[in-house]
This record gives structure tokens, C-alpha cells and sequence, in this order.
């Protein structure tokens, strides 16, 4: 069986990395996901990933999450969290917290990791050059909608600012939230933001951090991760999952079946997760689940 080069061949020599080559010139877009940011480690050796995609010539966009920092940072100031339907319930106060957590917090310090390596980062958010449009979105709750406050469902995608971007050479790191028509700020689910951005930029690959190996077969039972799931398979199978993976799988469709090439839901809390996903081959160790067309 094909063993996954070590990161630490990976990344013994600095630039291009020849395994890399098949995406240069392409867009990869990367999901991190608040549950894959366990610490500092982690979090350098995924900026080092991103770099080394960049160097490689790769456009890199990253979208990051940070539910559970958004909940810890509303327990802190004595907020409760609550969720409806996968979603957080957004008040105006909520939204406050949720944009200096993601926008000032999460979003800074991947920012910074990145630009030890270079100046390569810039931040933004979706409400950025407009980048994301979202309008109000309700939970449905045993067949009733239920109101979750600021929460957006993308409904546009101006790339504009991405394009320009990475055009430069730059890695845009958006955090997830979209500016409303209706003058309000909407707190976007991340998984959402990325599959909609990579279906905008045309992406080569959606790649999800998350903090499970894939997409287990038989949920809630923790046995058998599917190596890989047609756009078509993934229609039958979403019914079936649970929680925090609906939001991803719903994403990885979206983007598969709006051209990009595959869409992967890994571990990203393995060291290198990201470059072990994009150089070796579906069903090998650390590869997780792949959603291809068709
Ligand atoms: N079929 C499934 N396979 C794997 N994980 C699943 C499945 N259904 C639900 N999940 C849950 O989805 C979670 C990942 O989503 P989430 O907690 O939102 O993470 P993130 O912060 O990375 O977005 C997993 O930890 C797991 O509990
Ligand atoms: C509407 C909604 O639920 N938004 C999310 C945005 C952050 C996110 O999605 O972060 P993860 O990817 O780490 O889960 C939230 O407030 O938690």
C-alpha cells in the first residue's frame, strides 16, 4: 500500500513542491474548520501547507470557522450559545461577538502565521467588496422554520477582490460572514462560505478541515470512512448524516456539481493534514472522504 510521504520530506527543502505541480496555476480552496484549531502546533504547520501551496504557484484561498471560539468567547462574557438546526441563533448582540472573534481573532492569527513565511496574507471578510450576499436564512425545526435571527444563506459571490488578490500572489483568508441587501450583517456558516467561493473561482479542489479522518458509512457509528462518494452518491447519503457534517456534505455537492473537480472532507488535525490530502491518492491514509462529479 502507498505510504504518505512524511511531512517532514514534504517540507525538508524550501519552495516549490514538485508534488504539487498538476494544481499550479489553479485555485484550491481550503476550509479550516474551528474543530480542527486545537493548538499552536497545528495551526503553524497548517500555515506552512498554505505556503508551500503559494510557492508552488497555486491560488490559495483560505476560509476559516471558529464555532467553538465564537463559543467560547460568548461563555466568557456570559452569552449562551444555542443552535437551531446546525445553525447558531444570531441576536445583534451574538453578532457583535461573532464578528470580533472571526474577523479580529481567528482570522488575525492565521494571517500572521502565514506572513511569518512571507507577505503573502491578507484578510478580509465576505462583507469585504461585497464579496458574499446573504440573505436571512430559517431553521427548520421537526418541519417548522424557526427564526435564528442574523444567520445568511450566500446567495451571490463577488470575486472581484479574491481575483485581484490572488493575482498578486497573495492567499486571501475570508472569514465567513456576508453583507445583507437589506443594510444587516449576516453570520454565515463556514462551510457554507467555502463551497460557495469555490464554485465562484472555479476551483480545482474544495479541501475541509474538520476534525474527523472522513465521512463515516454508518453514523453515528464511528467504523467505516467512505473513501470516496459520487456527486449523485452524496445526494442519497446526506439524509443520513448528522450535525456538523450536513452543512460540509451540502457545500462539497454544491461545489462538485458547480465544476469543481473533487471536494474533500479530511482530519485536519493531523500534522500536514492539507499537503498529505493534496498529494496523495483517494482511499490512501489521511486522504479522507473525496465528492467527485458525476
Ligand atoms: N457521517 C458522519 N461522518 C463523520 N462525522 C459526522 C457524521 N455525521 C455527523 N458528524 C459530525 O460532524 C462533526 C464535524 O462538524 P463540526 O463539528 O461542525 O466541525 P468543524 O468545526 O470542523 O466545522 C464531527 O465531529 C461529527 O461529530
Ligand atoms: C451560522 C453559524 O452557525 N455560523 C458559524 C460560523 C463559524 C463556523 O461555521 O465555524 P466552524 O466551521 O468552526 O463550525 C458560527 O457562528 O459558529
Amino acid at each position: 500500500m502507498f505510504a504518505p510521504p512524511h511531512p517532514s520530506t514534504l517540507l525538508s527543502r524550501p519552495g516549490p513542491l514538485p508534488a504539487l505541480e498538476p494544481l499550479r496555476g489553479r485555485t484550491v480552496v481550503v476550509k479550516f474548520g474551528g474543530h480542527a484549531m486545537t493548538d499552536g502546533t497545528l495551526l503553524r504547520s497548517f500555515a506552512e501547507d498554505v505556503v508551500r501551496l503559494r510557492q508552488t504557484g497555486v491560488r490559495a484561498v483560505v476560509v476559516h470557522g471558529g464555532g467553538p471560539q465564537i463559543s467560547a468567547q460568548l461563555d466568557r462574557l456570559g452569552v449562551p450559545a444555542q443552535f437551531l438546526g446546525g445553525q447558531r441563533v444570531t441576536t445583534p448582540e451574538t453578532l457583535d461577538v461573532v464578528r470580533m472573534v472571526l474577523a479580529g481573532k481567528v482570522q488575525r492569527e492565521l494571517v500572521r502565521l502565514l506572513n511569518e513565511h512571507g507577505p503573502y496574507a491578507v484578510g478580509l471578510t465576505g462583507e469585504d467588496a461585497h464579496t458574499l450576499t446573504a440573505v436571512r436564512r430559517y431553521a427548520e425545526v421537526g418541519g417548522e422554520l424557526m427564526d435564528i435571527g442574523l444567520v445568511g444563506d450566500v446567495t451571490e459571490v463577488n470575486t472581484a477582490a479574491l481575483d485581484v488578490l490572488l493575482d498578486h500572489g497573495h492567499v486571501p483568508v475570508v472569514s465567513p460572514l456576508g453583507r445583507g441587501t437589506d443594510g444587516e450583517v449576516y453570520n454565515v456558516n463556514a462551510d457554507a462560505a467555502a463551497g460557495a467561493l469555490a464554485a465562484a473561482l472555479r476551483a480545482e479542489v474544495l479541501v475541509v478541515l474538520t476534525d474527523v479522518p472522513g465521512v463515516y458509512a454508518d453514523w453515528p457509528r464511528r467504523e467505516r470512512v467512505l473513501d470516496r462518494l459520487t456527486a449523485s452518491e452524496l445526494e442519497l447519503v446526506l439524509p443520513s448524516l448528522g450535525g456538523g457534517m450536513v452543512p460540509k456534505m451540502e457545500s462539497c455537492l454544491r461545489a462538485v456539481r458547480a465544476g469543481v473537480r473533487t471536494a474533500r472532507v479530511l482530519d485536519g488535525r493531523a500534522p500536514h493534514a492539507l499537503l498529505r490530502a493534496l498529494t496523495g491518492a483517494p482511499g490512501e491514509a489521511g486522504a479522507g472522504t473525496a465528492v467527485l462529479p458525476g
